[in-house]
């Protein structure tokens, strides 16, 4: 490929990394094409861009059309508590008596072990292309993330809870084996600092690779209907990661009544697949699976000099942040830029830490009763605001249900059926304290972060800045389109009222006239 091309489709002149420049990740494709996958090197070129265009990426070759393989890995390939050995060489009782079928902690050990094994292990050519360093949050100073106060960032980090997990389970497990792992390999391949780094890369690139479910989906095979198992990722597909906060919180989740849990043995390192970088809404290619293989497959003509993007689920810069690293910043529709998939969490608590000074708001004892129904019929206690600047309903409806008089709590109970969630009346101050409340918990403000955003911030500075910026946009966003409906609201019942009084006034005056 011609470095122009790459040029003339708008990215800045790319580093060559492979196909006959970079011997790397040259190792890296011979390493992938035979232990049975396929990559389609006359299509697809790993090249490095510059950070904001996602660093190291895959490339077209070519124009590439739609529905096109752009390679295909045997299942057998992908990295998880499935294929590697260790789980049945640790033995399966034990491994479950260790708590490591739970949670990262067992995909976390495998990848230690298998790296720990150098050139025995059948996945050395590919943990050597992962990386070893990270700019998420996890590894930030306090310094760093105090830039992050007031977004959900640092409270989803679940950092303490990552190392629980290490020294509870793991070096526990490790130590039970001096067999499988020999104990000098303690101070160099199962260190807390490893265990961080496999936790991030697992975060960062794994797959969710379900067990294959045989009869419906063989008949999609069958049709050649490939487009209906699509796979999911844990970039891609959300269900999975929605929950899973940290390197530890799937855990917390199996531990709990969640039953739709997912079982931590589909979460899978997926070679050559997790090289894909994605921006929001730019996907061009998707992992699909079939019975022994997935697959690569564009989703869209892919032109030549094109990146090949896959998605990560279209996140808000606090999640991409957190996961990955990075932050997307595109134009928006007021003309700014920033990342249009954001959005800010306003807690259940907030509101009613706001309600506490509201005469006519549930407290105490009624207040708990309240809280606890809302949540036993499913409500949300997290909040979601984001662009479309029109409120959460269920912010609404649960605001209302606090503010409710006895009786009608009576007949919500009796009904099953939470408040319709109609803004009016007291609900427009309500919610714009719970904005202003919301914004009063960043330490500074939009104006001084818009003023203090320059690229030569250093990396995290700026990133954390990013995050904030567009959070309080859109919190600013929603207190500007509150107090405007308020305002027409409150013309309304004036026009109403002044209708009212020369409806009435009409009235009267023909009421006056017929009885003349
Ligand atoms: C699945 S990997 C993609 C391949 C990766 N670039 C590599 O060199 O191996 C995800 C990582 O790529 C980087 N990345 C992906 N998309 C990006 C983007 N739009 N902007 C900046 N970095 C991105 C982030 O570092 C992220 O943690």
């Amino acid at each position: 490929i011609e470095i122009s091309t790459l040029i003339a489709c708008g990215q800045q002149e790319p580093k060559p990394l492979f196909i006959g420049f970079e011997s790397f990740m040259e190792g890296f494709v011979d390493w992938f094409q035979s232990h049975g996958a396929h990559l389609d090197t006359s299509a697809v070129g790993i090249f490095t861009f510059p950070l904001s265009e996602g660093g190291r990426g895959a490339v077209a070759l070519k124009d590439i059309p739609e529905g096109h393989t752009l390679f295909s890995i045997p299942r057998n390939m992908t990295l998880s508590t499935r294929t590697s050995q260790l789980p049945e060489r640790f033995g399966l009782n034990a491994w479950q008596k260790a708590g490591l079928h739970k949670g990262w902690t067992g995909l976390i050990l495998c990848m230690m072990w298998e790296q720990a094994n150098g050139s025995s292990s059948r996945w050395q050519g590919y943990l050597d292309t992962l990386p070893n360093k990270f700019d998420t949050p996890m590894f930030w100073g306090e310094d760093d993330l105090a830039e992050l106060k007031g977004t959900s960032v640092v409270e989803k980090l679940g950092k303490a809870d990552a190392e629980l997990d290490y020294t509870t389970k793991l070096v526990p497990a490790v130590k039970s084996r001096s067999d499988l792992f020999p104990p000098d390999d303690l101070l160099t391949h199962y260190t807390l600092d490893m265990y961080h780094i496999m936790g991030s890369r697992i975060l960062s690139r794994s797959f969710v690779v379900e067990k294959w479910n045989g009869d419906e989906d063989e008949d999609d095979d069958a049709a050649g209907n490939v487009g209906n198992t699509s796979l999911g990722s844990a970039m891609d597909v959300d269900d999975r990661d929605q929950g899973q906060g940290s390197e530890h919180a799937e855990e917390e989740e199996e531990d709990g009544d969640d039953e739709d849990v997912d079982d931590s043995s589909d979460v899978a390192m997926v070679p050559m697949a997790d090289l894909l970088n994605a921006r929001y809404q730019t996907e061009n290619a998707k992992l699909f699976y079939e019975k022994d293989v997935l697959k690569m497959v564009s989703t869209k003509p892919i032109k030549s000099g094109e990146q090949i993007w896959n998605t990560y689920g279209d996140l808000p810069n606090a999640e991409l942040l957190r996961r990955y690293g990075h932050v997307d910043i595109l134009p928006l529709p007021s003309g700014e830029s920033g990342n249009p998939g954001d959005v800010v969490e306003i807690k259940a608590d907030l509101i009613v830490a706001v309600l506490s000074s509201n005469e006519q708001a549930a407290k105490g004892d009624q207040a708990k009763e309240r809280i606890d129904w809302w949540l036993e019929e499913g409500g949300e206690d997290i909040f979601m605001l984001d662009y479309d600047f029109d409120l959460p309903p269920a912010m609404v409806s649960f605001t209302k249900l606090m503010l409710l008089p006895a009786k009608e709590w009576e007949k919500v109970q009796e009904k099953s059926k939470p408040p319709k969630p109609k803004l009016g009346g007291i609900l427009y101050d309500i919610m714009i304290s719970a904005i202003e409340a919301r914004i009063s918990e960043y330490e500074t403000t939009l104006e001084a972060d818009k003023a203090s955003l320059s690229d030569s911030l250093p990396l995290n500075k700026r990133q954390a800045l990013i995050v904030r910026i567009g959070e309080k946009d859109i919190l600013h966003g929603h207190l500007k389109n509150l107090k405007s409906l308020k305002e027409a609201d409150s013309d309304q019942q004036k026009g109403g009222s002044n209708k009212r009084k020369a409806d009435s006034s009409n009235t009267s005056s023909k009421g006056k006239k017929s009885r003349r």
